[in-house]
């Protein structure tokens, strides 16, 4: 198992380092546009090797070295130091970014799965989708399983149940058209009241992403672990049931856009999309969520070379 990781900032290494933790991969190759910072953090990953039970090739390269990847994950991104909480603003300069890299790294590995992990998230996973010609299996992006990781854990610690048992998804955007599926919230068949309460609990849940940014200028630590969480699906084909970036094609009238629905990830990639029975609250969130992706890859894609 090959996988590359393009764009060695804080979120990148993170990832890299939760992949040798896990021992998720026999080839591990790192790409940055610094290349020094991919040089360094191969070498010092190499020494992680020694502390975990399985023997990885650790080595910092070039598009041309991950021919042959089985999962990219692109981390790469300009510098978001002052776009603040608004992913959006990043969009144009990643946009340009994703032109130079994405049709390259899709030539070298035509049978990869890639993992998106730059933001604005859905826009650019629309965009790798349309940049590299992969069927839409194969392009994955984290959505909203980070947003949906905190609202579990909230939920758990008033409930008292372990997060991994509570079927509770934020579905949409990610970002500010995500809304809370509560009406479809169970633990064990038995229902999670949809209330005031807890209604509450997701707005803190959308709010303590942006607490993070604000006290530490980025978030690296739970997205890595959603991400490798993806990879250790399709790695182990575990079959597992996560709300992640996907194309939509037509379900509640929304089209050509990518957002978040559950789905289930095995070795090929997506196998199958869930459609959970929204009420008309949650129905109005999805499509209002489609309308803002869509106008946002309209003005962002505007000038990339997919138009
Ligand atoms: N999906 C999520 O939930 C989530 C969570 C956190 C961060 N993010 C996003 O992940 C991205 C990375 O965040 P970060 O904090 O690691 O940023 P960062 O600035 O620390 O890292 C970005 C890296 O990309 C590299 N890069 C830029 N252009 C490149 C290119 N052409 N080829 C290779 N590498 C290139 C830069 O050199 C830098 O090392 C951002 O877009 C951020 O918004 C997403």
């Amino acid at each position: 198992m090959k996988i590359s990781v393009v764009g060695i900032g804080r979120v990148g290494s993170t990832l890299a380092y939760t992949l040798v933790m896990r021992g998720l991969c026999s080839r591990l190759l790192l790409i940055n546009r610094r290349a020094e910072i991919a040089v360094g953090d191969a070498h010092d990953l190499r020494h992680a090797v020694a502390f975990v039970d399985r023997q990885i090739e650790v080595d910092a390269g070039s598009i041309a070295d991950s021919a042959g990847s089985d999962i990219i994950a692109v981390c790469a991104s300009v510098s978001n130091s002052s776009s603040g909480t608004d992913r959006m603003a990043l969009g144009p300069g990643n946009a340009a970014l994703f032109d130079e890299l994405i049709p390259p790294l899709a030539a070298a590995s035509p049978n990869a799965i890639f993992l998106i992990l730059t933001n604005p998230v859905d826009v650019m996973t629309y965009h790798a989708l349309q940049l590299s010609g992969f069927p839409p299996e194969r392009v994955i992006g984290t959505g909203t399983l980070i947003d949906s990781a905190r609202f579990r854990e909230m939920l758990s610690d008033e409930i008292g149940i372990h997060p991994d048992d509570l079927r509770a998804y934020i579905l949409g955007e990610h970002g500010p058209h995500q809304f809370a599926a509560l009406s479809q919230a169970q633990v064990a068949g038995e229902r999670i009241e949809n209330n005031e309460h807890r209604r509450e609990m997701f707005r803190a849940a959308v709010e303590a992403g942006h607490e993070v940014l604000r006290a530490k200028g980025h978030t690296n630590y739970a997205i890595a672990l959603a991400a490798s969480l993806i990879i250790e699906a399709i790695v182990h084909d575990t079959r597992r049931t996560v709300p992640v970036s996907t194309l939509i094609d037509g379900w509640l009238g929304v089209n050509d856009v990518c957002l978040s629905l559950p789905v289930v990830i095995g070795r090929p990639g997506i196998t199958r999309i869930l459609h959970p029975q929204l009420n008309d609250e949650e129905s109005a969130a999805f499509r209002d969520a489609g309308r803002a992706v869509r106008d946002a890859i309209e003005s962002i894609l505007n000038n990339s070379t997919t138009k």
